[in-house]
């Protein structure tokens, strides 16, 4: 979730809780960057990419977490990425959403926008949507506000007020809810969900921003089998229509939904493939799989 967001959905618990000061109703005429999507400089993906880096290189205090890393993204495409613990696959997801800045290298959302010139709030906007891997749903909203929530403009407490979903938005919303599995508990206060319920809203807020590529971080991290099980349904229904980049250790659940999965090591990419051609790779058995 996007510091715009958390920002609009503490004013709207605040405002469920009588509690709105003065100094709460402005909110510094930021951008809400929610993986918005904006309808002027559509995303143009006629060369096959829909996510592009080369040469991307960072360091921090000399280490370099990101070396020279460079892959591609189709449209449409569920892309796997493992690793070990440190190769930079958080690292990478932060230069892709603005958090971080290379120190070099190239960053593309399809053919012509350079992301290296956007900032954090932009990029959501232009339609890429990152989910972290602990849920950051407003617990004390219900399922429904939530995902009113994600599709406001961040105008202020009073535009907030105002709003009403139009048709367009309520039939998304009732869309997004079975996708997400949640059209039962719509109206259940988000605290009271469950763990992978969290992380399903947390991903249908993010859809109701139609955004052209979702930056998924451990998704099923903290599942159980059950859950683990549908957020992979999931994720295929998802692909085709959105592409999507999974970071994920679970080898059951990358078997599930993967169709090219890349390994990062040291900060670039070590191999790439099939699932079963990157576990009978020696270097990937070496550094990830264990013998
Ligand atoms: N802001 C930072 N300052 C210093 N070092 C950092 C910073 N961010 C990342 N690193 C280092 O860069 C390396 C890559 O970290 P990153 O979190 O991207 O790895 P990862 O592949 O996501 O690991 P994990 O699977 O454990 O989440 C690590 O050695 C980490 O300590």
């Amino acid at each position: 979730m996007t510091p715009d967001l958390m920002e609009e959905g503490a004013l709207r618990v605040a405002r469920h809780e009588g509690i709105v000061r003065e100094g709460m109703t402005e909110s510094g005429g930021r951008a809400a960057g929610f993986g918005r999507h904006v309808t002027e400089g559509e995303v143009d993906v006629a060369h096959g990419r829909i996510l592009y880096l080369e040469d991307v290189s960072v360091s921090f205090d000399g280490f370099k977490a990101i070396n020279k890393l460079s892959l591609d993204i189709s449209p449409g495409e569920l892309r796997c990425v493992i690793g070990p613990n440190g190769a930079g696959k958080t690292t990478m997801m932060d230069i892709i959403t603005g958090k971080t800045r290379p120190d070099s290298g190239t960053v593309f959302f399809g053919s012509t926008i350079n992301l290296l010139r956007h900032r954090e709030a932009e990029i959501a906007q232009l339609g890429i949507g990152r989910k972290f891997q602990k849920p950051t749903v407003f617990e004390q909203l219900t399922v429904f506000e939530n995902l009113e929530l994600a599709l406001k403009t961040n105008k202020g407490v009073k535009h907030s007020m105002l709003f009403k979903l139009d048709s367009v938005q309520s039939d998304r919303l009732a869309e997004v809810l079975e996708t997400i599995h949640l059209a039962e508990s719509v109206s259940r206060m988000a605290g009271n969900l469950s763990h992978g319920q969290k992380q399903w809203l947390e991903i249908g807020m993010l859809l109701m921003q139609d955004p052209k590529l979702l930056l998924l971080d451990e998704p099923v991290a903290g599942m159980t089998d059950e859950e683990t099980a549908r957020t992979a349904e999931l994720f295929l229904r998802l692909k085709g229509k959105h592409s999507l980049m999974v970071v994920e250790h679970d080898m059951s659940f990358i078997k599930t939904i993967s169709e090219i999965v890349t390994v990062l090591c040291d900060g670039s990419v070590l191999a790439q493939g099939t699932l079963d051609e990157v576990q009978s790779d020696e270097r990937v058995i070496e550094v990830y799989l264990g013998r």
